[in-house]
């Protein structure tokens, strides 16, 4: 059975708390596991790669095929479908679109005390990408990563990805062919997160790590951060369906299985004004779990960590969605514009009844990877600027010095700071 909570009862504010407050890890100490994993790759590197290869990929990682080779490359793209190579290139351009309008624009201005000021905006020099691999291959999430970072300008692309078994999966290959990305190691997990991070055998550091993972893959993101800028914490997938009973209930059940199926971890969350179509969606999620070929992950997804709330009326469903601040969110409603304005936090958001999440994780332009549990709170989508930073320029002559500079050197001389007094003194006639 579903959680089911009423927005009527007595004690939903407390039960409410208590089911977006659970932990989604299955008890799991996924801190504690990450830190000894970064741990020994920056105690022992390459040989800490291997030994955690075997533990978790189960095949014996060594110098010799930890990168992936253009003679691979080229095999792989040869074994792909001609039709998903077409779909592939067509998200690809989609994606390209999309984010080439997200690039910033330099400043520079004089002010009225006759100060130049602006900014510039630069890549970063080294980014690493992951590519999550473990219980599905994503090709997608190639495209997802690589593309922004290109559209950026950085030099250097390392792409890192589970391969279970040590098989690397053709499309994934492809993609990243697609995506000029010339370096690909087939690790994954916190151990590819910190060897990313700090170097491990030929693989040297990089300057920001992005993309999205498991709950180990989040974690380590979270734990190198400060050693290398990270985009956000893109952990186990969600989704938050807002529905009337106008809708119908095997397109919803299907929807929050959608993102169900990526992990145990995930979450699935439906919120109704309608508690007869809340049963008929139910009973099309447990007919939809039964016939599904990740049966497993579903189940224990939407039985664990999923809810279905019926509230009283959906002008309720907007405080609900901001505090749980999905990473996506459906409004399977007639006027969804309506209700999107009420509402502030989520990483991507769909509107109407005929706009399935899933032509967010593929086709339809922005970005896949975002925010996850509650991070949507403070956290956006991964975009061109995860690649960027902006430096500030600053440019006086005499005269705007001896119009600005005795302000300086008082606000110094207040902080008992007096070389910064006579940096600025020494300069004015
Ligand atoms: N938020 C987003 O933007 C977004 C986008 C796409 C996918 N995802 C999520 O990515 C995830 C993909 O997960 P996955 O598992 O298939 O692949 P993954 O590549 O994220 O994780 C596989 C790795 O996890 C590590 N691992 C597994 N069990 C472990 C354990 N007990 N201890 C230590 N390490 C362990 C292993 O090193 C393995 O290589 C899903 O949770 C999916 O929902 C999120
Ligand atoms: N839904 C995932 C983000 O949470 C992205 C994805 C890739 N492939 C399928 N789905
Ligand atoms: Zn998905």
């Amino acid at each position: 059975m579903v959680l089911r909570l009423d927005s009527s009862s007595a004690d939903f504010a407390s039960a409410f708390e208590q089911f977006i407050s659970k932990d989604r890890d299955g008890g799991a100490d996924v801190s504690a596991v990450v830190r000894e994993v970064i741990n020994k790759i920056r105690a022992d590197g390459m040989d800490a790669l291997a030994e955690l290869t075997q533990k978790f990929d189960g095949f014996a990682l060594c110098e010799a095929n930890l990168k992936i080779t253009d003679a691979e490359i080229e095999i792989a793209e040869k074994q792909c479908r001609a039709e998903d190579l077409k779909a592939l290139d067509f998200a690809a351009d989609r994606i390209r679109s999309y984010h080439l309008k997200q690039l910033p624009k330099d400043e520079r201005y004089t002010d009225d005390m006759g100060v130049t000021l602006g900014w510039r905006w630069n890549a970063v020099d080294a980014a690493g990408l992951y590519a999550p691999g473990g219980r599905a291959a994503y090709p997608s999430s190639v495209l997802m990563n690589a593309i922004p970072a290109q559209v950026a300008g950085v030099g250097r692309l390392a792409l890192v990805t589970p391969a279970p078994g040590g098989e690397m999966n053709p499309l994934v290959l492809a993609a990243a062919k697609r995506a000029g990305i010339t370096e690909i190691y087939r690790i994954g997990g916190a151990q590819a997160i910190a060897a990313l991070a700090y170097g491990a055998g030929p693989i040297a550091p990089v300057d920001v790590i992005v993309g999205p993972g498991n709950a180990y893959v989040a974690e380590a993101k979270r734990q190198v951060f400060g050693k290398v800028g990270i985009d956000s914490i893109a952990g186990p997938s969600e989704i938050l369906v807002v529905a009337d009973g106008q809708n119908e209930p095997a397109w919803i059940a299907a929807d929050l299985l959608s993102q169900a199926e990526h992990d145990p971890s995930s979450q699935s969350i439906l919120i109704t004004d309608d508690a007869q179509f809340a049963d008929r969606v139910s009973n099309a999620v447990d007919e939809q779990i039964a016939e599904s070929e990740r049966k497993e992950i579903t189940a224990a997804a939407w039985h664990d960590n999923s809810a279905i709330i019926v509230v009283g009326t959906l002008d309720e469903a907007p405080a609900i969605v901001d505090r749980i601040a999905p990473e996506h969110l459906e409004l399977a409603i007639e006027a969804p514009e309506e209700l999107l304005t009420k509402i502030r936090h989520a990483g991507a958001i769909f509107m109407g009844r005929y706009t399935p999440e899933a032509v967010g994780d593929y086709v339809a332009g922005p970005d896949h990877v975002l925010p996850t549990v509650h991070s949507a709170r403070y956290a956006s989508g991964l975009s061109v600027l995860d690649f960027m930073k902006r430096t500030s320029i600053i440019g006086c002559d005499a005269d705007a010095l001896a119009r600005i500079g005795p302000a300086a050197a008082t606000l110094a001389d207040a902080e008992g700071l007096p070389s910064h007094a006579n940096s600025v003194r020494v300069r004015l006639k």
